[in-house]
């Protein structure tokens, strides 16, 4: 069965410049060529897999009426529950800042505190916004162009969102708990439970099931990445098909540019041969063009693959 590229990021002494550091570089880009996807090994997350789980099934488990207290003004932050009761999110912006995510997941819900929640979920982002910093000046090493690694790993901003898709109901048919998208931000990181359903498209159009071990977070590039690059490497699509019986929780951290940070690819990679093919875009206003196509319907017209491009096209 086809798997995508697995990466071991858990050696000892990766410092960049290593011989260590370049090998796994090499493969990166091998498989963001190939798959704008693939999986990271990283040991230390087995240390919080049980608590993450076990936090994520807290919150989940609160009754609807206090998980809707975890709200936002704005689309897709906090919590939202899909129209079937099926798929549920909680997102925190800024997740990078320990009381952001105090504040949205743990006081909102336990005035008293949950410190072992709020302790957990903050190491959890701590070890995933660490790999995505690696996978990041990687990848801008291995196209040259990692001078420009401080600018964008300083114009980052995280988004932390904790996913359940509840077991389908008997007899039905694999629902799809999340339809084929292309994430529009930089780069999203996932972990999830033992419950499979995760789907990549390759190049040639078939769907490939990911499969992650209990150690593996899967990295997927998104479209920002793709665009500032001038379209090097492409955003793989991906959907979530709940086959198994049981339910699935997942956590993504969202890597992606802030409000205000004009992202322009660099000038390294354009020249005579290679125009610039996307004109230099704000992130945040992106997003309300995006929220609003699908708001009235856009999601049908192909904009959940191509937003960002159609959005920024030359
Ligand atoms: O839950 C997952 O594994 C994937 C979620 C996803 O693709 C997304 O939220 O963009
Ligand atoms: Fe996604």
């Amino acid at each position: 069965m086809a798997r995508v590229p697995v990466i071991d990021f858990s050696k000892k002494g990766m410092k960049p410049g290593s011989p260590e550091w370049d090998l796994v570089k090499f493969q990166v880009r091998e498989a963001v060529e190939a798959y704008g996807c693939f999986e990271a090994l990283v040991d230390q997350v087995l240390e919080v897999r049980q608590p993450v789980f076990g936090a994520l099934e807290q919150l989940f488990d609160l009754p609807l009426q206090t998980k809707k207290l975890c709200v936002s003004d704005k689309p897709f932050r906090g919590y939202s529950v899909s129209s079937s009761g099926l798929f549920e999110s909680m997102s925190v912006d800024d997740a990078h800042i320990a009381e952001n995510v105090e504040r949205c997941l743990t006081t909102t819900f336990w005035p008293q505190g949950n410190t072992n929640l709020s302790e957990t979920l903050v190491s959890f982002i701590q070890l995933a916004s660490e790999l995505e910093k690696t996978v990041l000046r990687m990848i801008l090493e291995s196209f040259g162009v990692e001078k420009y690694t401080d600018e964008l790993t300083e114009s980052t901003n995280y988004q932390l969102r904790a996913m359940k898709y509840g077991k389908p109901k008997p007899c039905s048919d694999p629902s799809p708990g999340i339809v084929a998208h292309c994430d529009q931000n930089m780069m999203t990181l996932l972990y999830q439970n033992e419950v499979n359903g995760l789907e990549i498209e390759n190049k040639v159009g078939e769907w490939i099931s990911i499969r992650p071990s209990l150690h593996s977070f899967v990295v997927i590039i998104g479209e920002t990445l793709s665009v500032w690059l001038n379209g090097a490497l492409s955003s793989p699509c991906h959907r979530v098909m709940i086959k198994e019986n049981k339910d699935r929780y997942s956590l993504g951290l969202f890597a992606r540019m802030r409000g205000g940070y004009l992202a322009k690819t660099p000038k390294e990679l354009v020249d005579d041969n290679n125009p610039m093919l996307f004109k230099p875009f704000d992130y945040e206003e992106f997003s309300k063009f995006y929220y609003t196509q699908i708001a009235q319907g856009g999601a049908a017209s192909g904009i959940l693959r191509s937003a960002l491009k159609s959005y920024c096209t030359v």
